[in-house]
């Protein structure tokens, strides 16, 4: 089922998440609805965060025909460097908002897949713009939060319009 996206600057967003103790069935049906509505939204990652579930649950799907949804569950992201790189980005509760931020280019991800499985990987360039993009929604951060001051208030202005024609457009 798609599930509505909480959006910038709903406090709901500044949770801080949960660890996952045990993957029940409730939690694999919250994984299908996170994907659908990832996939709904346009987006190649959301965190359990954004759908007001404070939870420690990221899906992403980076594939061209969105047939590779990885679940991480309980991550923890290490940088691999200390090197720094700007990326474009967006987010789901943020829409049409774009901006450059700089993250490290490569991060280890350790976590546990949908299937309880142990996920260990050293990654770089767009998925690891992501997972870290990702990590700071269950962290109660977004990106927009290294932004300017300014950016931010243009940023909540933005967010307001959007939902406003979304609203009108029913
Ligand atoms: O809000 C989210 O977590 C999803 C977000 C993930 C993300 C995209 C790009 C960089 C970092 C994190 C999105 O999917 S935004 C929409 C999108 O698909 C996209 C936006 C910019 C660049 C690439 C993809
Ligand atoms: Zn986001």
């Amino acid at each position: 089922a798609l599930l509505p996206i909480l959006n910038y600057p709903d406090p709901r967003l500044r949770t801080i998440a949960e660890p996952v103790k045990e993957v029940t069935a409730e939690i694999k049906t919250l994984i299908a609805d996170m994907i659908e509505t990832m996939y709904d939204a346009q987006g190649i990652g959301l965190a359990a965060s954004q759908v007001d579930r404070h939870i420690q649950l990221i899906v992403m799907d980076l594939s061209e025909d969105k047939s590779h949804p990885r679940v991480f569950i309980n991550p923890k992201v290490t940088p691999l460097v200390e090197e720094k790189q700007p990326y474009e980005e967006g987010c789901l509760s943020v829409p049409d908002v774009y901006d450059k931020v700089e993250r490290p280019t490569k991060v280890r991800i350790e976590a546990l897949d949908e299937n309880g499985d142990k996920i260990d990987e050293e990654v770089e360039g767009l998925l690891a713009v992501c997972i870290q993009h990702e990590m700071d929604h269950l962290n109660g951060v977004i990106f927009v939060d290294y932004l300017s001051r300014l950016k931010q208030t243009r940023a909540r202005d933005k967010v307001r319009k959007v939902i406003k024609i979304r609203e009108k457009q029913g």
